[in-house]
């Protein structure tokens, strides 16, 4: 799946990725009150609306990315239905051919962790059968447990040639708290690079692991030392946009071949029609807001790169 997530990259010359975490207030009117005329104010209804939402934007953008990132959580809210319109998101963007990133951060002891992975990229036993519950190509991993909360997920993405990205440093204010904390001098998140450049070792694509990394836009000195620990892991890097990360701020995630780092916008892209800045397109015309936020931040990121 990194091959294809590479190739899809040389493809659209668009080393991004359109987070979809869809909350009801970013939802327009007009999709909010056909799903509630049908299923009511609860939460089917609820998950009928995001399910449409999504739909609308993957239609507008899926010729321009390579790979969209659900978030689980946004899903989860919703119990049960959200979960429906999860997996209908998923399936519907692997139709549009797109590397689906499982943003669902896990990771437990060992026997837990292969359940995660089992649901989220492998197949699980049902008698003689076998099924995919969730059927990501790439998942979130949470290391904080060690390398046997990681190891599950690794022998699954060998079995389905899947890959996972690594929580290394996260782009929120408070990830110094724990993940800056010096271990014989030196801060944690570096020790866990290079964890996640030695699980990498172990499933190797051509030129890229299956075992990737996330480090956040909003940190890109560590990112720069990070792309040195681990040259051959692929950077998800979160925190463009709402959070305030810019191009600029991104070159040094990405390797001399232009690769290895793939960048996140979750509300900078699907919740663009709120903005002042594609207020033009208004309410009913969110999703073409969204196609131009992509364009947008392409441009931003190409610019960057070829400037550097
Ligand atoms: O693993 C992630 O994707 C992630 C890690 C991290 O350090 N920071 C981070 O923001 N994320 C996720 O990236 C998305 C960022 O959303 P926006 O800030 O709206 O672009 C959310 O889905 C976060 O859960």
């Amino acid at each position: 799946m990194i091959q294809k997530l590479i190739s899809k990259i040389e493809k659209t010359h668009a080393p991004i990725v359109v987070g979809l975490d869809p909350m009801l207030n970013y939802i327009p009117k007009q999709i909010q009150e056909k799903a509630f005329k049908e299923y009511g104010e609860t939460l089917k209804g609820a998950g009928e609306a995001i399910w449409q939402y999504n739909k609308e934007i993957i239609d507008h953008v899926y010729d321009l990315i390579p790979a969209v990132k659900p978030q689980i959580a946004m899903y989860e809210q919703f119990g049960i239905e959200g979960l429906i319109a999860f997996k209908k998101t998923v399936d519907y963007c692997k139709e549009k051919d797109l590397v689906v990133i499982g943003d669902v951060k896990r990771g437990d002891i060992g026997s837990t962790s292969a359940a995660y992975a089992v649901g989220h990229l492998g197949k699980v036993q049902v008698g003689s059968q076998k099924f995919a519950g969730f059927d990501e190509d790439f998942a979130t991993v949470n290391p904080y447990l060690g390398t046997d909360g990681i190891k599950p997920f690794i022998d699954v993405c060998k079995e389905e040639k899947k890959g996972i990205f690594v929580l290394v440093k996260t782009s929120n204010p408070s990830s110094g708290e724990f993940q800056d904390r010096l271990i014989d001098g030196r801060p944690l998140y570096e020790i866990v690079g290079e964890h996640v450049a030695a699980w990498g070792e172990e499933c190797m694509g051509d030129k890229y692991s299956y075992v990737g990394a996330v480090v956040g836009a909003t940190y890109p000195e560590q990112g720069k030392i990070l792309r040195k620990i681990m040259p051959k892991a692929f950077i998800l890097v979160p925190g463009y946009g709402a959070q305030g990360g810019k191009g600029k701020d991104l070159v040094h995630f990405f390797n001399e071949d232009g690769l290895g780092a793939i960048v996140n916008s979750s509300r900078g892209i699907i919740a663009a029609w709120k903005q002042e800045k594609y207020a033009k397109y208004g309410e009913a015309a969110f999703a073409e807001a969204s196609r131009a936020a992509v364009e947008d931040m392409i441009a931003d990121i190409d610019g960057a790169l070829k400037n550097r």
